[in-house]
């Protein structure tokens, strides 16, 4: 038997690292996917007594024999219940640690420990320790701001939870969740989260898993209908970082500067509502009176964050050479390297500046903005 599921990445548009201390933020899904496919082996197979993963995009294959998982994860063999998302303990994620040790991940993808930890706790929890073949190729890029930590969550539990239900009506195409199963699907994709970035906010999750695009704000979801164009350049800054130490970082000046980083929530609380607000305004005003709107609103962004700590010198890079051609930037994701946001207001011709973003070392695309969250396949 084979499930196969799909989940996107994402942009924000306004609002990381303060969404995590309780402000708003927006964030809209992109096409670009992370992709997993279970294969169940017969009982009569030979690998019917291992779970193997293999990062198709990387040429990397991990595998774990059935009895070392059972007597290394702490778990009790009546009490399976995917209905009901769990967090990780501190200890099942030491004895997790260990399991991936053991599979001497290259020194130059060691960043790669958090995700497959993640994949044994989702695996193990929602699967149990059955056999299977797990194959995952992801578009998107690792560590880069764009989601990757959250689509591999979110497509890897879509696959568990459709393999674990009862209803499988076989289409061949791409069918979307309804209501209660993306609740849950959520849920679990949030544990997920947790073991990458210690303390998310859960709007990548979420975005990922519902698509489109949505405000979000400690935990309330509230799904926006655009009524203008918008068009983003994404450039990746190939720095590598990651988003747990940013996350942290930010965390340790609050601690510092209380007052003072508790005034810069409330500004970026103030500028997500305000985006949001121009986004799905149906009223008289022009696009263009609204680009310019959220082209100071992302300038107002991108100086709150570097206020907090986490842009970065390729960031400001990116920042100063799309000023020259009058556009406006701001990092996405967690910053500190990674993606950068440019807005393409309408009629915008980006030859120009994707040349010289080009000649600085950079990568530049264009990802369609608000599509489909998670899906699944029989
Ligand atoms: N397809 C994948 N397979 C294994 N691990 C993954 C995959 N995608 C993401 N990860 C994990 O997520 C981490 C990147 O997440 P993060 O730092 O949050 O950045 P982002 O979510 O912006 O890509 C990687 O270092 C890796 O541990
Ligand atoms: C910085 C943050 O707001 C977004 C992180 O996104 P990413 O992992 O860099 O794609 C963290 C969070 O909201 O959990
Ligand atoms: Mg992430």
């Amino acid at each position: 038997m084979e499930v196969k599921a799909r989940a996107p990445g994402k942009i924000i548009l306004a609002g990381e690292h303060a969404v995590v201390h309780g402000s708003t933020a927006v964030a809209a899904a992109i096409d670009l996917y992370t992709y997993v496919t279970l294969h169940f082996p017969l009982q009569s197979a030979k690998n019917n007594d291992k779970l193997t993963l293999q990062l198709k995009d990387i040429s990397l294959e991990f595998s774990w024999s059935l009895d070392r998982l059972k007597e290394a994860i702490p778990h009790n063999s009546t009490t399976l219940c995917p209905s009901k998302p769990t967090s990780c303990s501190d200890e099942t994620l030491k004895s997790i640690a260990v399991l991936v040790e053991e599979q001497n991940i290259p020194e130059a993808k060691i960043w790669l420990s958090s995700g497959i930890s993640t994949f044994l706790w989702l695996y193990t929890s929602i699967l149990g320790f059955n056999p299977a073949t797990v194959v995952i190729n992801s578009e998107l890029p690792y560590g880069s701001g764009l989601g990757s930590s959250a689509a591999l969550s979110v497509a890897l539990t879509a696959a568990l939870l459709a393999s674990s239900s009862s209803d499988k009506a076989r289409s061949g195409g791409w069918l979307s969740l309804d209501e209660t199963n993306l609740e849950l699907l959520n849920k679990w994709a949030f544990e997920g989260e947790k073991i990458i970035h210690g303390k998310p906010s859960g709007i990548d999750n979420t975005v990922s898993s519902y698509g489109n695009m949505i405000k979000f704000c400690s935990g309330e979801i509230t799904r926006l209908q655009s009524n203008m164009p918008l068009r983003m350049l994404i450039t990746n800054t190939r720095v590598g970082r990651n988003t747990k130490a940013l996350v942290s970082g930010v965390s340790e000046r609050k601690r510092r500067h209380p007052e003072a980083m508790n005034s810069l929530f409330n500004a970026v609380d103030s500028i997500s509502k305000e985006l949001a607000t121009i986004i799905q305004s149906k009223d008289e005003t022009s696009v263009t009176e609204k680009e310019e709107s959220i082209k100071e609103l992302m300038e107002m962004n991108q100086g709150l964050l570097q206020s907090m700590g986490v842009s970065h010198s390729s960031i400001e890079t990116v920042i100063q050479t799309t000023v020259k051609h009058k556009l406006t930037s701001k990092l996405t994701g967690a910053g500190g390297g990674g993606c950068v946001l440019t807005l393409l207001p309408t009629g915008t011709v980006v030859d120009k500046v994707v040349e010289e973003l080009e000649a600085s070392g950079f990568q530049c695309f264009t990802a369609s903005i608000g599509g489909k969250g998670a899906q699944i396949c029989y």
